[in-house]
């Protein structure tokens, strides 16, 4: 990391789709780099495009009327302009990377038309409808020389470091054999049918909007468990409650990983909500770690250690907390910021590979859920 006095390495962000996550990115890209110590690197806001000019205006006005943290500083003189289209964001000189904020049907089209204008892409969860269309980005990125990552957020959080350093140096809860998810939100009784989380058309349901979460949790603790050494889930089970409309209401799936002797069992429902104080258990021979709601953002985990043996044993607590200034969504920036200056077309936290894996665990699931999206959804599809 370099010294305060050092100007730091800026990336200038173009953010497309002006809607609610956007407006989380774009405030967290405002936030001064030092309220979470960091000063190597810092953000500019150089356009923000959306199907509607006013809409694009009213965004900037309301999230980032200076711009990001590096205009707010000074690093850089221009102010972010509003396009009412996205390929001008995409074609915009002073852009080095498009952040996509569209629904998940969007993601491919988005991403592909960004690639193309030479552009480095951020590209929100679920990077796509299905494994074959991120393979097809992926390659495209590659061959460009272009950075290409899903925003899976919630793998930048030091907490989520500290949560390794625990589990795999420390070994604080023995051998980790299970992990249970659950990332659920109340959506069905509280958004109107036509809204994205909903709407067949726009891939609505739990599985590729929430789905995300209780995933990272089994790939961060199991997958990447040093003992995996990589090696895929075996056993993919799964079972949806779909709604008349064909989105999922309910879907619980599980992972297996034989080389740990582990098995991960994690569920989404757009019905209810998650219960607020433990939505992730991780449990090793020596005790466990809880991790409490939200799934995507907790700022605290809780390790209990015990003796083994048979029953619950007695344990210790010891709890870590990590605050979270703004939304969370900076660290990823800066990580992406990083890999950028650095030359890197992936970044390691959250590469390519591992978008593939997931969105391969995805199809699996949706398949024997009977998920099918509507015709036409799909642009690139895996022959049968
Ligand atoms: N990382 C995270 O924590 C989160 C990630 N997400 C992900 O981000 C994506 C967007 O979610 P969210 O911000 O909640 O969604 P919103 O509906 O709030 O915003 C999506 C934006 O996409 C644009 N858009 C383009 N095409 C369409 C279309 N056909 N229908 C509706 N909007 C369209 C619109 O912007 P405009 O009108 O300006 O063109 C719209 O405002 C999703 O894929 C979701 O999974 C969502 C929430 C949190
Ligand atoms: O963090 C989240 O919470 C709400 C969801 O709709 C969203 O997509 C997800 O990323």
């Amino acid at each position: 990391m370099s010294s305060t006095t050092e100007k730091p390495y800026v990336l200038r962000w173009g953010i497309v789709g002006c809607g609610g996550i956007s407006s989380s990115f774009a405030k967290d890209l405002v936030l001064a780099p030092s309220t979470r110590n960091v000063s190597d690197v810092a953000h500019a806001i150089a356009a923000c495009g959306s199907r509607s000019l006013e809409k694009a205006e009213e965004f900037i006005k309301g999230n980032c009327p200076e711009g990001g943290c590096a205009q707010v500083a000074g690093y850089v003189k221009s102010k972010p302009v509003a396009k009412g289209n996205y390929e001008d964001v995409f074609k915009h000189e002073d852009v080095d990377i498009i952040y996509i904020g569209t629904p998940h049907t969007s993601h491919y089209v988005d991403c592909k038309a960004a690639l193309e204008s030479g552009k480095h892409v951020l590209l929100e969860k679920p990077a796509t409808l299905n494994q074959a269309e991120f393979i097809a980005l992926g390659e495209m990125a590659k061959s460009k020389k272009l950075f290409l990552m899903e925003a899976v957020w919630t793998r930048f959080f030091p907490l989520v470091q500290e949560l390794q350093d625990v589990l795999f140096k420390e070994q604080a809860i023995g051998e980790i054999r299970r992990v249970n998810s659950d990332f659920s939100l109340a959506f069905l009784n509280n958004v109107p049918k036509t809204h994205r989380l909903l709407n067949p058309e726009l891939a609505g349901g739990g599985l590729l909007d929430l789905g995300p979460y209780p995933l990272v949790w089994a790939m961060l603790t199991l997958f990447q468990n040093p003992k995996n050494e990589r090696s895929p889930p075996t056993n993919i089970t799964a079972s949806m409650i779909k709604d008349e409309s064909g989105i999922d209401l309910f879907t619980n799936w599980t992972l297996d990983f034989p080389k740990l002797g582990a098995r991960a069992a994690l569920s989404v429902t757009v019905t209810v909500n998650s219960p607020k104080d433990c939505v992730t258990r991780i449990q090793g021979t020596k005790g466990e770690v809880v991790l409490p709601w939200p799934t995507a953002r907790p700022d605290t985990f809780t390790i209990r250690r015990s003796q083994e043996g048979l029953r619950p044993q007695p344990y210790v607590e010891d709890i870590r907390t990590f605050p979270i200034v703004g939304t969370g969504l900076h660290w990823e920036a800066d990580a992406v910021a990083r890999s950028i200056r650095d030359g890197r077309l992936e970044n390691e936290k959250m590469p390519i590979s591992e978008t593939i894996l997931t969105m391969g665990i995805f199809d699996k699931v949706r398949r024997l859920g009977g998920y099918v999206f509507p015709d036409g959804l799909e642009k690139v599809t895996t022959k049968k």
